[in-house]
């Protein structure tokens, strides 16, 4: 059965998450942007809301919630900023819900529950100087001494390195497998010999943290070992699985917001005797933005749903990332235009959506990576295997 209604929990979700961009967001992102940095008050403002684990089991300290639901919070936050729903989405997409997956009970009770009451803050370390789209290319290894592995390696462009207790990070274990070498480890930022430092000078997400991560001989428990050994290059993609969501339903808000602040301005601005909203070129461009806002959306809701049923959805996640994320950056561009010199300045948000909807084409899969899967899925090239951990399927709590 299909049914595109909100339940009134979800409705009442979207307008708690409305109120908290509209109050607490808003009026500040404009300096929060200009000084690059990361307002840490905002997780502690999240867990207040309980929106750090929304769709994590109660069992597990969540609020028990859909994954849609989790969608409707990204939407949201990114019709604030893209750097806060980029937050979410590595704490709760990235790392909460892959070790709701591959965890061990202990694993999830000790980092899996305080991460979804918000106490603690996870991150994900993946992304190498020297390797990027193609994974296999990570050079940080982990060697197993006794109990222990020992990591040395590096990692960049991680979100919340300089915030986040607890991080996700993939090392060979075994060089010689290839891809089937690579591992996962639970890594807790007091662990010696860890270390981060922020990136500066990016085009976007300015208002968010993004960093360098660095393992001088860390010493992890092997109790820290999500998954089996050699099962990382799988863990990562089941995360990213779970992140492309989040990123998606965030680029649905920043349409909406490139919308909300297009509208408004062709209302107000007067050209050639009338509104710029009358101008057909103009109207071309609402159109555009409309028509990806709901096909973003509908392609979201999709994928939420699949996950609801607990069913495998990496290449309909893979299709709802690209194109979300597409539209949303053309949407940017095209806000930016209406508002013609003025988008230009940061007297009005939309030059900061533009500069904004670059990241999420590039990162978590850029573009170019996402054409080539839906591709090789047509032709035939690429399948998806039964996995031997599945996200479970979502089931309303019993009262
Ligand atoms: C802009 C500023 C901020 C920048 C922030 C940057 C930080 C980040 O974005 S974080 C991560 C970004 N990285 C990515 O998204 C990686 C992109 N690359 C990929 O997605 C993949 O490597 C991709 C699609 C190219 C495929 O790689 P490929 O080497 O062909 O692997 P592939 O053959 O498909 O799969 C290898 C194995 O993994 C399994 N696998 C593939 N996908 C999945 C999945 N979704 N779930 C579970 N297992 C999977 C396969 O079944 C296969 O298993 P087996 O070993 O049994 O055969």
């Amino acid at each position: 059965m299909m049914n595109f209604d909100f339940t009134p929990e979800q409705e009442m979700l979207r307008q708690t998450v409305r109120k908290f961009v509209d109050k607490e967001i808003m009026p500040y992102i404009k300096e929060w942007d200009e000084r690059g940095e990361f307002d840490r008050n905002i997780f502690k403002r999240l867990a207040e809301l309980n929106l750090m684990g929304v769709c994590i089991p109660e069992t597990y300290g969540g609020m028990g919630m859909d994954y849609n639901s989790l969608a409707i919070v990204c939407e949201e936050l990114e019709r604030g900023d893209t750097a806060f729903r980029t937050a979410v989405s590595v704490h709760t997409g990235l790392n909460s819900l892959t070790l709701l997956q591959w965890g061990t009970e202990e694993q999830k009770q000790k980092y899996l529950v305080p991460q979804a009451r918000g106490e603690k803050i996870g991150a994900f370390g993946l992304t190498e100087p020297n390797a990027g789209s193609d994974v296999a290319s990570i050079q940080t290894t982990a060697v197993r001494d006794g109990d222990d592995y020992i990591l040395n390696g590096q990692k960049t462009w991680i979100s919340l390195a300089d915030i986040a207790d607890h991080f996700l990070v993939f090392a060979y274990t075994d060089k010689s497998k290839k891809h089937r070498g690579i591992s996962a480890f639970i890594i807790e930022r007091t662990m010696p010999g860890f270390s981060s430092r922020p990136i500066k000078g990016k085009l976007g997400i300015r208002s968010g943290n993004t960093g360098e991560l660095f393992f001088d001989n860390v010493r992890v428990p092997k109790e820290n070992l999500l998954g089996e050994e050699g099962e990382g290059f799988k863990i990562a993609m089941s995360a990213l699985d779970n992140g492309r969501f989040t990123v998606a339903a965030g680029a649905v808000g920043l349409i909406m917001a490139c919308l909300e602040a297009s509208v408004k301005y062709c209302h107000e601005r007067k050209t050639f005797g009338k509104e710029i909203g009358r101008h057909q070129l103009v109207q071309q461009m609402i159109a555009r933005m409309e028509a990806g806002l709901q096909i973003s959306r509908l392609l979201v809701y999709k994928v939420g749903f699949l996950k609801n049923e607990g069913r495998r959805c990496t290449r309909e996640t893979s299709l709802a990332k690209w194109i979300a994320c597409d539209y949303a950056n053309q949407a940017a561009d095209d806000a930016v235009q209406i508002h013609g010199a003025y988008g230009y300045s940061n007297e009005y948000p939309v030059e900061r959506y533009l500069r904004n909807s670059k990241a999420p084409v590039i990162y978590e899969g850029t573009r170019e990576i996402h054409t080539i899967m839906q591709a090789e899925y047509v032709l035939g090239y690429r399948q998806d295997k039964p996995l031997r951990k599945t996200l479970p399927a979502w089931r309303p709590a019993e009262n």
